[in-house]
């Protein structure tokens, strides 16, 4: 029975079989949601219990300054070059900075102060000008941070994100050229590494994983700095699960924030507990080809 017959009239000539009221009705293709969408709510729900509230990442698109000026992360950094980092041909440069706090940058990394010898080199605003991808969500973090330090009263925060960020780098079974960063950070009167491990204990406590191990590491922008480590019952092996560390002096006073402000962070990715949950172990098999969160 169809339209056309319905309007020519021509159904009426014709002999239909009684209507089967007990037939099913045609299946319906459901939908379900992707694994790091879930894992992304779980992580997400974890911090919002542990009183952190989220950062606004919606901004792919960064400039260097934020991405790493800010950060302390000298001029020429290897992270900075483009064969790590993915920088934009148009818009190519930002020109919109607070430029007070700029020079108080400029200042830390050229001639040092807050206690620092800084790095002695001829700071250029044309390298923190230049537009990119952001390579990690630190740079909100950074963001974030100098808006906490324009306030008239300082008030403790907890923050966290989840987002995409873009690395050129070497692509292989489990690193694509993009992932989700997790990061969280406190900032607060003095905090210290053993507020940093309980912090991360408790987050990992939530998820199962009750054995962790930290190692000291190197960021250009914490110090000091942990690598940290669990015990995954499921795998029965130590993994690496993030980096972590204390906010420098270098990051922090240029923004105004008070001298006896300390602020912990850390971070993780998506991708790696998403893959061991759900046992993949070809991202490109978790991605497939196009997925936009
Ligand atoms: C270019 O690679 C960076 C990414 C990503 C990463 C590493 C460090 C940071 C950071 C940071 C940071 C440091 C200081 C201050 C602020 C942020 C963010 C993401 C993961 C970090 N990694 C990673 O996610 N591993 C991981 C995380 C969770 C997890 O959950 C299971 C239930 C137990 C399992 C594994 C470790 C490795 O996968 C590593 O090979 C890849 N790392």
């Amino acid at each position: 029975l169809t339209s056309d017959m319905l309007l020519a009239g021509s159904w009426k000539k014709l002999k239909f079989k009684d209507y089967n009221f007990e037939a099913l009705g045609a299946p319906l293709e459901s939908g379900y949601l992707h694994p790091l969408v879930k894992v992304r709510s779980e992580f997400r729900q974890i911090f919002l219990e542990m009183g952190f509230s989220e950062m606004p990442t919606n901004n792919y698109v960064e400039n260097s300054f934020w991405n790493f000026d800010a950060l302390f992360q000298p001029q020429q950094h290897p992270a900075r070059d483009a064969h790590d980092t993915f920088f934009i041909s148009d818009p190519k440069v930002s020109n919109k900075f607070p430029m007070d706090y700029l020079e108080r940058v400029k200042k830390v990394h050229s001639k040092g102060g807050y206690g620092s010898q800084g790095y002695g080199y001829d700071w250029k605003i044309e390298e923190a000008q230049k537009n990119l991808l952001r390579t990690h969500t630190t740079a909100v973090s950074a963001r974030m941070l100098f808006k906490l330090a324009q306030q008239k009263e300082f008030k403790p925060i907890k923050l966290f994100s989840i987002d995409k960020v873009f690395r050129n780098e070497t692509l292989d079974a489990t690193h694509l050229a993009e992932f989700h960063q997790v990061e969280g950070l406190i900032a607060d009167y003095n905090l210290t590494l053993g507020d940093l491990i309980g912090v991360f204990a408790e987050f990992f406590k939530k998820l199962g994983i009750t054995q962790l191990e930290f190692k000291p590491a190197y960021n250009p922008y914490t110090e000091p700095s942990m690598e940290i480590f669990c015990f995954h019952p499921g795998l029965g092996k130590w993994i690496e699960i993030g980096n972590s560390g204390v906010f420098r002096p270098e990051m922090l006073l240029p923004m105004g924030l008070p001298e006896d402000v300390c602020v912990i962070a850390w971070g993780l990715s998506l991708e790696r507990p998403t893959m061991i949950k759900y046992g993949f172990n070809n991202i490109r098999d978790l991605i497939g080809p196009k997925v936009d969160l």
